[in-house]
């Protein structure tokens, strides 16, 4: 399984502590990331599982929903900054967003405001005294978010695309209030399968009782995630790229290589960055192919490859950060392997880190088998006996991933 962030987030909605890891122990290679709310916090030791997570390299989403005095609201994210907390959801309002804004500074986790909780509706607001029904209150919250800078809102699917265009696509929009066809309301009013909400743009999806209740919760998280890569399929094409796109394949290269400083040890000091656009430009000239995948007409991740004996060799995939655990790179090597068998490749081929977990294990979980030196053809033989493998291999083992046809 990818390190990426996964897109359904399950909320772990029960009694005890006890409940919650037997849940999180069945869900784990479903790729979910977990949210502690009100009910594990106050009444299960949602802290102290939140620090048994983070230990163990997971995810956590700390459902919060904080809103009291600037002061107040402050102090109590920076504690949950402080215990690593990947996600911190707090009311959309502007006093508390800067507040919590400050207490993040600095930190990796993540602000998301919750705008108008999705079990209410226009009557509802109504009835609280409120002034807008929901699509104006979200818009007025979501350009107040944009404003102060938090990274992202809770909304219902319906309000994505509204929240996109008034942030200019700043804010990330993560939607609860999923309901898979066929399964009950319950107390949510403005509910979408998980399907409509990933082809609205949600970047996550937070699934309570739909999973957590299911006879098999294991089954139903599966469920959810092949609806979420249907839709993210239907909403991503993949294209040739051209020499015009040499800056925005160094953009994305760029960011991809990121995810190596996070790695610690001697992935980061290595500070490894990606191509300059001109050294894209170059790979044109040296006529190799590029192809870009564009997330909603939105290039977010590329492939880029040559002929090495009979093969098709995979020079690098990247996917930018925030468009990862998406499928995109699943979807760009079924890309290639359809493009070499139509192009009469004999197969697939590239070099890799044996140990990075979306490198060498990435491939293996995607068909390839790791070759042997005498596996391989004399270009390819020549290529890992390069001086730019020699110095990759001084940061971490390369290994030949490869798949014949
Ligand atoms: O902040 C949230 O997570 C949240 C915001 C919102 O507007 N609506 C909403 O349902 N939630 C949470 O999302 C989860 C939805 O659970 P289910 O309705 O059981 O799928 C619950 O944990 C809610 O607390």
């Amino acid at each position: 399984m990818s390190n990426a962030t996964p897109q359904l987030i399950t909320a772990l909605d029960v009694p005890t502590r006890k409940e919650a890891e037997a849940l999180v122990e069945r869900m784990d290679d479903r790729g979910v990331f977990f949210k502690i709310g009100y009910q594990l916090i106050y009444g299960g030791d949602g802290l102290g599982l939140a620090r048994e997570l983070k230990r163990a390299g997971k995810k956590i989403f700390m459902d919060v929903k904080l809103l009291d005095i600037p002061n107040t609201v402050e102090k109590g994210v920076a504690g949950l900054a402080e215990l690593g907390a990947d996600f911190v959801t707090i009311h959309a309002e502007p006093h508390c967003m800067a507040a919590a804004k400050r207490a993040v500074e600095g930190t990796d986790t993540k602000l998301l405001g919750v705008t108008v909780m999705t079990s209410l509706d226009d009557e509802d607001l109504k009835a609280s005294g409120y002034a807008y029904g929901v699509s104006d209150l979200v818009a007025r919250r979501a350009k107040q978010a944009t404003e102060i800078g938090i990274d992202g809102v809770i909304c219902s699917a319906q309000e994505i695309e509204m929240v996109r265009d008034l942030s200019s696509g700043k804010l990330m929009a993560v939607t609860p209030g999923i309901r898979p066809k066929g399964s009950a309301a319950d107390d949510q009013k403005r509910i979408f399968t998980p399907y409509q909400a990933i082809e609205a743009g949600a970047a996550h999806l937070v699934v309570g009782r739909p999973v957590y209740k299911a006879n098999d919760p294991y089954a139903a998280a599966g469920a959810v995630n092949d609806e979420i890569h249907a839709a993210n399929d239907a909403v991503t094409r993949i294209r040739p790229a051209d020499p015009e796109d040499a800056a925005v394949l160094s953009d994305i290269d760029n960011d991809a290589s990121k995810r190596f400083a996070n790695m610690g040890g001697a992935f980061a000091s290595a500070h490894l960055t990606g191509l300059t656009a001109a050294q894209y430009a170059e790979k044109f000239r040296q006529n190799e192919l590029l192809w870009l995948i564009e997330h909603r007409d939105l290039p977010v991740g590329f492939v880029r490859a040559k002929p090495v004996d009979n093969l098709l060799y995979i020079a690098e995939i990247g996917v930018a950060r925030a468009h990862q655990g998406k499928g995109l790179g699943r979807r760009l090597l079924a890309h290639m392997r359809r493009y070499a068998r139509e192009n009469e490749f004999k197969g697939l081929a590239g070099l890799t880190w044996k140990d990075v977990p979306f490198n060498g294990p990435y491939y293996l979980h995607n068909g390839f088998q790791e070759w042997s030196l005498d596996q391989a053809g004399p270009e390819l033989r020549t290529l890992a006996a390069s001086s730019d493998e020699q110095k990759l291999n001084t940061i971490g083992e390369r290994m030949i991933f490869g798949e014949r046809f």
